[in-house]
């Protein structure tokens, strides 16, 4: 497997204000890797340190295996999808696709051809003649796609590209998307606050918080295995209760509930007993008796979420828990106030480090 792009101990400093603290990835050639992180945790800093926007502080970064450190931008074989299209309003769509190969100095004739390519990509070659203006968002994002793509990048960066765009629209061009790095073999970069679109699209995803990656991996690893709780929390919904930690063996743990309820756990490796936090996911706790269950707590309310319903309930210890049910089961739903016990499902109680 060949690594396109080499972060090693990445550090970024403006003035005062360290934007990242050391930050080592591996992103491998042809992948669609995802940066993802809530606002100010440094996506969009790293992001520009690749392209060469930015200088590092300390460490390096290596494309292809060659440090860039002396590299001007427009001299790595890296092009740039910003948030805001930045199209040339006075240009047609097809020119604005074959610029960059105009300052490639591409001939005029393999420029229309490979632009027009590019559009086809893109299934706007029916626009090619419009201006920008004339296009709708979507069709403009699509365009500012399209130009990145025609000088053919070896690594694409998409900083937040689909966040001015409707729900609807953001969820066909992940789709397409997708499809366009499958098609293209290029490696994507994709920065993302949104967990959902890192999920739907990214081959891998690297989680950021204040500088710092929690966690890399597929969009399943961090899903069902968060490494620590603010993964946990920030990927997905869950049910975060604080737990005492008994004996721990082969990575299994029994954990105490503030209600006394006696918990069994995955424990991750260099955990000690003592105070913790488990994580249950909503779709993971299923309504059951209340003789022999896991838990016990009394129903607050149920939302109907049209695919799904959201149940609230309250522990005897008052912890807020969180039960995702079917649509199927609408009729059979407790009402609020009811007593109700919980089972969790086998493997679905993990506890955290901080
Ligand atoms: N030019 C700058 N001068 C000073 N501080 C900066 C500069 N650029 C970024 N920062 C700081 O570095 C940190 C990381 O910023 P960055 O833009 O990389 O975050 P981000 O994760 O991309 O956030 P967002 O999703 O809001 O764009 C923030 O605390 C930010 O205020």
């Amino acid at each position: 497997m060949t690594t396109a792009v080499d972060i090693r101990h990445a550090v970024k400093r403006y003035g005062d204000v360290t934007a990242l603290h050391g930050v080592s990835l591996e992103i491998a050639d042809n992948a669609f890797f995802t940066l993802l992180g809530p606002s100010g945790c440094g996506k969009t800093t790293l992001l520009r340190l690749i392209a060469g926007f930015e200088d590092l502080t300390e460490g390096e970064i290596r494309l292809f295996g060659k440090d860039i450190a002396r590299l001007a931008p427009n001299h790595r074989p890296v092009n740039t999808v910003f948030q805001q299209y930045a199209l040339f309003p006075h240009m047609s769509v097809i020119d604005n696709v074959a610029f960059g190969l105009k300052m490639k100095g591409v001939p005029p004739a393999e420029r229309r051809d490979r632009a027009g390519r590019m559009l086809e990509m893109v299934h706007l070659s029916a626009f090619a003649d419009r201006l920008p203006a004339q296009l709708s968002g979507g069709q403009q994002q699509r365009v500012a796609l399209a130009r990145a793509l025609a000088p053919a990048p070896r690594v694409l960066l998409l900083d937040e590209p689909l966040s001015a765009l409707d729900l609807k629209l953001r969820q066909a061009m992940r789709v397409e998307l997708k499809s366009l790095q499958e098609q293209t073999g290029i490696t994507f970069i994709f920065v993302t606050h949104d967990q959902e679109e890192a999920l739907t699209m990214s081959d891998r995803i690297a989680v950021m918080s204040a500088g710092r990656v929690q966690q890399v991996g597929a969009a399943q690893d961090i899903y069902e295995a968060p490494i620590n709780r603010f993964v946990a929390d920030f990927i997905g919904e869950t049910n975060l209760l604080p737990v005492t930690v008994g004996q721990i063996a082969a990575g299994r743990a029994m954990a105490a509930l503030a209600d006394g309820h006696q918990i069994s756990c995955t424990a991750p490796e260099g955990i000690r007993p003592g105070a913790h936090h488990v994580s249950i996911r909503p779709e993971r706790l299923h309504l059951a008796p209340a003789e022999g269950a896991d838990l016990a707590a009394t129903v607050e309310r149920v939302i109907y979420k049209g695919n799904d319903l959201q149940l609230v309930a309250r522990s005897a210890s008052g912890e807020e828990l969180n039960v995702r049910l079917p649509n199927s089961a609408r009729t059979d739903i407790p009402a609020p106030g009811a007593r109700v016990g919980l089972t969790i499902e086998e493997g679905a109680a993990r506890l955290l480090v901080d």
